[in-house]
C-alpha cells in the first residue's frame, strides 16, 4: 500500500484544516510541527517509510513561518544520507490575502523537495478565472506549483472557501495516486 504522510505548521488551526482535507485526499498520515517547529521523534520514522510527502505551511510574512523552516533545516539529516531521494513530493500554503506572496512559500518547498531529489507533482488543475467563477470553484485562486488556499484574516477556518478545501482534497488524491504508479 502506498504511503502518505503530510506534515504541516498551523499557528491557528486554518492551515490544520487544510492539511486534514489535503489528508482526507490522499489517505495520508498527518505530522503537525509543533509551536517550537519540532515533530516527534517517532514521525522521522514516519516520513522515512513513506512513498509520498507533502509539505504544508501558512505563508507569514511573505515565506514560510520559522516553524516550518526548523523542520525544513533538522531535514538536512536525512539529506545528508540520501534517505529521501527519488520520494514523491507535494506542498500547500494558505494565508489571509487572496495572493499575500503565497508563491514565494510554494518556491520555498519546491526547492526543498528538490534538495531531497524528490519528485515535485504540480496541481494539475485548470485555474477558474472566467467572470462566472467564483471561490466555490476549484483551482479559484489559479496555483499550479501546489494549491493556494485563502483563509479571512478576521474568521475561523470554518469560513475557508469550499473550492479551496475541494482543490487540496483533489491535489491529495493526485500526489497519493502518482506516488502509487511511480511505486
Ligand atoms: C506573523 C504573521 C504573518 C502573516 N503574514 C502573512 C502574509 O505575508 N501574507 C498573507 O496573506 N497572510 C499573512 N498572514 C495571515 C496568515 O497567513 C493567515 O491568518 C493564516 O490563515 C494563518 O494560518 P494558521 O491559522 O494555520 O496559522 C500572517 C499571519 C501572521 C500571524
Amino acid at each position: 500500500m502506498t504511503k502518505v504522510a503530510v506534515v504541516y505548521y498551523s499557528g491557528y488551526g486554518h492551515t490544520k484544516l487544510v492539511a486534514e482535507n489535503v489528508a482526507e485526499g490522499a489517505q495520508a498520515e498527518l505530522i503537525e510541527i509543533d509551536q517550537e517547529g519540532n515533530i516527534p521523534e517517532a514521525a522521522w520514522d514516519t516520513l522515512q517509510a513513506a512513498d509520498a510527502i507533502i509539505f504544508g505551511a501558512p505563508t507569514y510574512m511573505g515565506s514560510a513561518p520559522w516553524q516550518f523552516k526548523k523542520f525544513a533545516d533538522a531535514s538536512s539529516k536525512p539529506w545528508f544520507t540520501r534517505a529521501w531521494q527519488d520520494k514523491v513530493f507535494g506542498g500547500f500554503t494558505n494565508s489571509a490575502s487572496l495572493n499575500g506572496d503565497k508563491q514565494v512559500t510554494m518556491i520555498a518547498m519546491q526547492t526543498l523537495a528538490a534538495q531531497h531529489g524528490g519528485i515535485w507533482v504540480s496541481l494539475g488543475q485548470l485555474p477558474a478565472n472566467t467572470l462566472a467563477s467564483t471561490r466555490d470553484d476549484v483551482n479559484n485562486l489559479g496555483g499550479s506549483a501546489g494549491p493556494l488556499v485563502q483563509s479571512p484574516s478576521d474568521a475561523g477556518a470554518d469560513k475557508i472557501p469550499a473550492g479551496d478545501l475541494e482543490t487540496v482534497r483533489l491535489y491529495g488524491a493526485r500526489v497519493a495516486s502518482i506516488a502509487a504508479r511511480l511505486k
